[in-house]
């Protein structure tokens, strides 16, 4: 974190892809500051380069230009070992098609990342019956992901995104195959983890999602064109999808 508390810094951020006649330029110079403990929200048409930035936040692909410090440490000129080792600790991803290993329980899967961290089998099962707890999922640790809803799924691949406590959440339409009450679910937990202190990047199309961040920016061909403060959006969860009488 930077001394105005901010967890993500990103300046001049382009990220190209092939060459010459074929070149696309996914993210094109884009600045932007994440406050700790604050959910920012990115909007834009399919394509404008949403995932693509978030690949780059959280060191999944590596910047053609520009700089990126994660926590104050600068990302986008690491090692590839040190790359891996920042994706395993201090980034969590969550996507639209949850990801989770078929092969392994719910709790194994939360279990994973804490083991490959390096951290004993112990520290694992208690860290994944903790946030499985948390999440409402006690009852549902030992099921394999084919036994869950897709709202069981997402919520399990969040606890697993959360597993070596990540200095930012970076969610790629996370509620994208959720029914609205599942959706609901999802945006509650976001709520509960902005109020302990988590950071939070949420690439959606669900404006109802959106309007719930504290922040939304919006993209557009690779660049940034809008930047909106949304205070105290949080609250208004229920209202926002029509379950407040
Ligand atoms: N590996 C790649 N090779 C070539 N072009 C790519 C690659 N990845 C992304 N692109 C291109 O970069 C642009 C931005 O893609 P990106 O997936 O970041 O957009 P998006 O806003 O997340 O889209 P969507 O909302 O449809 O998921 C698109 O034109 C896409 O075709």
């Amino acid at each position: 974190m930077n001394e105005f508390g901010d967890v993500l810094q990103v300046r001049g951020l382009s990220r190209e892809h092939g060459q010459g006649q074929s070149l696309v330029r996914a993210v094109g110079g884009v600045d932007l500051d994440v406050r700790a403990g604050q959910m920012l929200a990115v909007m834009g048409p399919s394509g404008c380069g949403k995932s693509t930035l978030l690949h780059l936040l959280g060191g999944l692909e590596r910047p053609t230009d520009g700089q990126v410090w994660l926590g104050g440490q600068r990302i986008d000129t690491v090692s590839e070992r040190g790359l891996a080792r920042l994706r395993r600790r201090s980034v969590g991803f969550v996507f639209q098609a949850f990801h989770l290993v078929e092969e392994l329980s719910a709790a194994e899967n939360v279990e994973l990342p804490v083991l490959l961290a390096g951290r004993s089998a112990r520290s694992a099962r208690r860290r994944a019956a903790v946030l499985l707890e948390r999440f409402g999922l006690a009852d549902r640790a030992r099921h394999l992901p084919w036994q869950l809803s897709g709202g069981q799924r997402q919520r399990v691949a969040i606890a697993r995104a959360l597993a070596n406590e990540p200095l930012v959440l970076l969610a790629d339409e996370p509620t994208g195959n959720l029914d609205t009450a599942a959706t609901l679910d999802v945006l509650r937990i976001f709520a509960d983890l902005r109020a302990a202190g988590q950071t939070l990047v949420v690439v959606t199309h669900d404006e109802r999602v959106a309007a719930t961040a504290d922040r939304l920016v919006t993209m557009r061909d690779g660049v940034l064109v809008d930047d909106t403060w949304l205070a105290g959006n949080a609250r208004r969860l229920d209202g926002l999808f029509g379950l407040e009488g």
